[in-house]
Formats: structure tokens, C-alpha cells, sequence
């Protein structure tokens, strides 16, 4: 299934961040979100999901409108979103945290499962301490475990999702994004470093507008 951008244009505080930005994620695709800081990766990332209205325009989901709800709930099935800030609990630890999201996100998993996908992330020894005692970069492994879990997604959003993460972390994930690519997985994503192993890519550039 496709996810369509329309003609989308957002406004914040009376400055038009973007307007008319048309594209298209197909299976197998992926898209660097690009732009300076401030230009608006994040408000489209937003828009995208569904959980910002665009000021015009409209996001489809394999050619319906997300805002239908059984498109919604399809949408719902078939997203990952990674915001900037993670949503990770720092009450809670790796385990509760992603034993959370799963039941959140109506994934069924066990708890071998989640034990062996902290590990996979390099979190062995710190699944059960809470996360404000982690690491930034630890936090933002406890983050993107939720690609490893939800097996049904065929399309993620991620919002900076290799920030902080160290020369191994970058690795691991871009390995994990070309193997979702390779089963027919759409990714949009931003990153203010280059990607690293990650080929044939299509940039997407927003200009920052005074
Ligand atoms: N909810 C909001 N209300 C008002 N202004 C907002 C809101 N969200 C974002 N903005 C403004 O919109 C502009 C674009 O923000 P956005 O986070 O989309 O940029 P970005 O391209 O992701 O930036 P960065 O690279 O710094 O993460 C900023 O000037 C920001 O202050």
C-alpha cells in the first residue's frame, strides 16, 4: 500500500512552512526527508501520520483518505512512528516500556521476544532498570526496538532516529532498514547526519521559508 502526500501546505505562527509538497512512498522505497533546521521535517512527519491537519491538502493511504476511519485503522496497523523525543517512559524500564508499546500498539509478543530483541539492541544487563538511568543513545536503542517488534508494519516514519546513537547503533539500524526495504517496507526519515551504508535513497528537500 502507498502512502500519498497531496498537495500538502502547513502554517505555523502565520509562516508557511511548505505548500503544494506532493509525493508518493511506495513499497521498497525509501525517502530522506532533508531541510535546515526549523523548515519543517518534523511538521510534515506529523501531517503524514495523521496526527497534525495539514492547513491544505490530504494524506492517502493506498489511494483513501486517512482521516476515514477503517483507512485509519488499516494506517494504524501498518505504521511505525519514531518521534524525535522517543516517548520513552524514564519511570519505567526497557522491559515495561516496549511490554507497553506492544500492548499500545495491539502487537503480541512474549517475554522471550522482548528480552531477545534489548538484546539484539546491545541493552543485555539494562532491560530492567528504569530508563531515566540509561544512556541517551541506550534510550533511543529502547525506541527503536519497536521496529523489531511489530512485524505487521510495512511503513515506518522515523523522526531523527539516529540521533545519538553510536557507529555500531547507526549500523544495526541501517542494516534493519534495508532488510524492512527488502520485504517491500516504505521509509520516510530525517537525519541531520549522512547516512552512512544507506543507498538509493530519494532525497525530499523542504526549504527553510522566512
Ligand atoms: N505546534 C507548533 N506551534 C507553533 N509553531 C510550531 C509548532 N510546531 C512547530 N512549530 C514551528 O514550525 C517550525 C518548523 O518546526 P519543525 O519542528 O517542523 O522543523 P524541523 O525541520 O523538523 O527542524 P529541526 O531540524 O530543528 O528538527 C519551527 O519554527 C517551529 O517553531
Amino acid at each position: 500500500m502507498s502512502l500519498e502526500a497531496v498537495n500538502l501546505s502547513c502554517v505555523r505562527r502565520d509562516r508557511v512552512l511548505f505548500e503544494q509538497q506532493s509525493f508518493t512512498l511506495n513499497a521498497g522505497e525509501l525517502t530522506y526527508l532533508l531541510g535546515e533546521n526549523g523548515a519543517g521535517k518534523t511538521s510534515l512527519l506529523r501531517i503524514l501520520i495523521g496526527f497534525v491537519e495539514p492547513a491544505a491538502g490530504q494524506v492517502l493511504y493506498g489511494g483513501s483518505a486517512i482521516t476515514h476511519s477503517d483507512v485509519r485503522r488499516k494506517f494504524n496497523a501498518e505504521l511505525i512512528y519514531i518521534g524525535h523525543k522517543s516517548a520513552v517512559d524514564p519511570h519505567a524500564s526497557a522491559f515495561e516500556n516496549s511490554r507497553f508499546w506492544c500492548a499500545q500498539h495491539g502487537v503480541s509478543v512474549t517475554q522471550e521476544l522482548i528480552y531477545s530483541v534489548l538484546a539484539t539492541l546491545g541493552l543485555v544487563g539494562l532491560e530492567d532498570i528504569p530508563c531515566g538511568q540509561l544512556s541517551a543513545g541506550q534510550n533511543r536503542r529502547v525506541a527503536l526496538a519497536r521496529l523489531w517488534f511489530k512485524a505487521t508494519a510495512k511503513v515506518w516514519v522515523l523522526d531523527e532516529p539516529f540521533t545519538a546513537l553510536d557507529v555500531k547503533g547507526i549500523e544495526l539500524l541501517e542494516r534493519h532498514i534495508e532488510a524492512f526495504l527488502a520485504r517491500g517496507g516504505s521509509v520516510i526519515l530525517t537525519s541531520h547526519q549522512p547516512l552512512s551504508h544507506l543507498t538509493g535513497w530519494r532525497p525530499l528537500e523542504l526549504e527553510y521559508r522566512l
